[in-house]
C-alpha cells in the first residue's frame, strides 16, 4: 500500500559555520521576496552590496560559538532528532522527510524523495508556531512552486500555524520547570521579530493590525492570521499553564534587522527596563522556534544576558526549545492525523 507522505520544513542553517558558507545562507535567505518585501532590484543592492558583506563575518563568528564538533548547527541537529522521532511514532505507512527553506537539505530533494516512493498524499508542516509570510509564508509558496510542476498533483496539505497546540503549550511549561520558575523575578516570552509593514501586509482585513496600540494583543477572528496576535496568544496560554499572572510576564520581539520599525516592544528595550526596575532573575522563553538555533542559544543566553547585567540584573535564563521533547513529538504527530 502506499505511504502517507510527511514533510517538516525549518527555516534553515548555513552548511558551516565559515563566512563563504554563512555568506551564501544570508544571500539565500535574504533575497527571498517574503523576508526583505522591497522591489527586487533595491532587495539586490541591499542585500548583495550591503547586509551580507558586513553581515557575513560577523555572524560567522557568532554560528562559530555555537556550533558543535560532532553536531553542527543546533537548529539542523534538533530538526533531524524531530524527523527521527516522528518517522518512528508514526511507523510503516507514513514516510517522514525534513527539508530546511534555504541551504540544505533542500525542499526540492526531499519532495522527490516523496515523489519516488509514490506517497499518496504530502501534508506539510512548517515548523513555525506563529504565522508570518516570512517564514511559515515562504515554505508554502516554494513547495506549491515546485508541486505545481509535477504532472500529477498529489493530495497536499499545509498547516496555517499551531501557535495554541495544547500539546506543544505543555512541552514548553514542562521546559521551564527544570529551572524553578517561582525563583525568577520576571518572565518574558520573546518572539522572533517582524518588520511591522508585514504585519500590516498580513492583514487580510485591512482595517486592523496595528491600528491602535494594543489592537494584536488579543487573538480574536478578525486578527486570526497576524503573528503579533497569535504570539500574545501562545504566550498567554503558557503563562496560564505555569499559573502566572499577569504582571509577572512580558511578550517581546528580538533580533532586529535595519532600520525600519519593526513589532515592538524590542526584547533589548524591555530587558534595559527590567534591569533598571531591580530585576535581578529573568526567565525567557523563545515560543517561535521549536528547536535551539542562534537566535536563542547565542542571542538570549549570551547577549541579552550580558546587557542584562550591564543594567544591574545578575542573570538571563533561557527555556530550552521543544528539541526532542516527546510532548512536541506527540504534537506533531496530532498535526498528522489531524487531530
Ligand atoms: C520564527 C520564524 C522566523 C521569522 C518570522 C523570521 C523572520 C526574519 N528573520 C530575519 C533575519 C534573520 N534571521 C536569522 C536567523 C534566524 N531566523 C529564524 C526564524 C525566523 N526568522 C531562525 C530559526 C534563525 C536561526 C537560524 C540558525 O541557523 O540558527 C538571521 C541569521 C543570523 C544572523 O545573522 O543574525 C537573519 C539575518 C528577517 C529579516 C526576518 C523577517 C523579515
Ligand atoms: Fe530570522
Ligand atoms: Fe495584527
Amino acid at each position: 500500500m502506499a505511504k502517507k507522505g510527511v514533510l517538516l520544513v525549518n527555516l534553515g542553517t548555513p552548511d558551516s559555520a565559515a563566512t563563504p558558507d554563512v555568506r551564501k545562507y544570508l544571500n539565500e535567505f535574504l533575497m527571498d521576496g517574503r523576508v526583505i518585501d522591497i522591489n527586487p532590484v533595491s532587495r539586490a543592492l541591499l542585500v548583495r552590496g550591503v547586509i551580507t558583506p558586513f553581515r557575513a563575518p560577523k555572524s560567522a563568528k557568532l554560528y562559530k560559538e555555537i556550533w558543535s564538533a560532532e553536531t553542527g548547527s543546533p537548529l539542523l541537529y534538533y530538526s533531524v532528532r524531530q524527523q527521527e522521532l516522528l518517522q518512528k511514532r508514526l511507523g510503516d505507512e507514513y514516510m517522514v522527510e525534513l527539508a530546511m527553506r534555504y541551504q540544505t537539505p533542500s525542499i526540492e530533494a526531499a519532495l522527490d524523495r516523496l515523489k519516488a516512493a509514490l506517497v499518496e498524499d504530502i501534508r506539510v508542516i512548517a515548523l513555525f508556531p506563529q504565522y508570518a509570510s516570512a517564514s511559515t509564508g515562504s515554505v508554502y509558496e516554494k513547495v506549491m512552486r515546485l508541486v505545481g510542476q509535477w504532472p500529477t498533483i498529489p493530495n497536499i496539505s499545509f498547516i496555517n500555524s499551531f501557535h495554541d497546540n495544547p500539546l506543544m503549550i505543555e512541552a514548553f511549561a514542562q521546559n521551564a520547570q527544570k529551572h524553578q520558575p517561582e525563583q525568577f523575578d520576571h518572565v518574558l516570552f520573546s518572539f522572533h521579530g517582524l518588520p511591522q509593514r508585514q504585519l500590516v501586509k498580513c492583514d487580510h482585513t485591512h482595517n486592523h493590525c496595528l491600528k491602535s496600540a494594543d489592537c494584536c494583543q488579543t487573538l480574536t477572528d478578525v486578527n486570526k492570521f497576524c503573528y503579533s496576535a497569535q504570539s500574545y496568544d501562545t504566550a498567554r496560554l503558557i503563562a496560564q499553564k505555569m499559573g502566572l499572572k499577569k504582571e509577572q510576564y512580558t511578550v517581546c520581539f528580538q533580533s532586529r534587522l535595519g532600520s525600519d520599525p519593526w513589532v515592538q516592544p524590542y526584547t533589548s528595550v524591555v530587558i534595559e527596563d527590567l534591569a533598571k526596575q531591580g530585576k535581578k532573575k529573568l526567565l525567557v522563553f523563545c515560543p517561535a522556534f521549536v528547536a535551539d538555533c542562534l537566535e536563542t542559544v547565542y542571542e538570549v543566553s549570551v547577549e541579552y544576558d550580558g546587557e542584562f547585567k550591564q543594567h544591574g540584573g545578575e542573570h538571563v535564563q533561557l527555556v530550552e526549545s521543544l528539541n526532542d521533547n516527546p510532548l512536541f513529538i506527540d504534537a506533531l504527530e496530532g498535526m498528522v492525523k489531524n487531530r
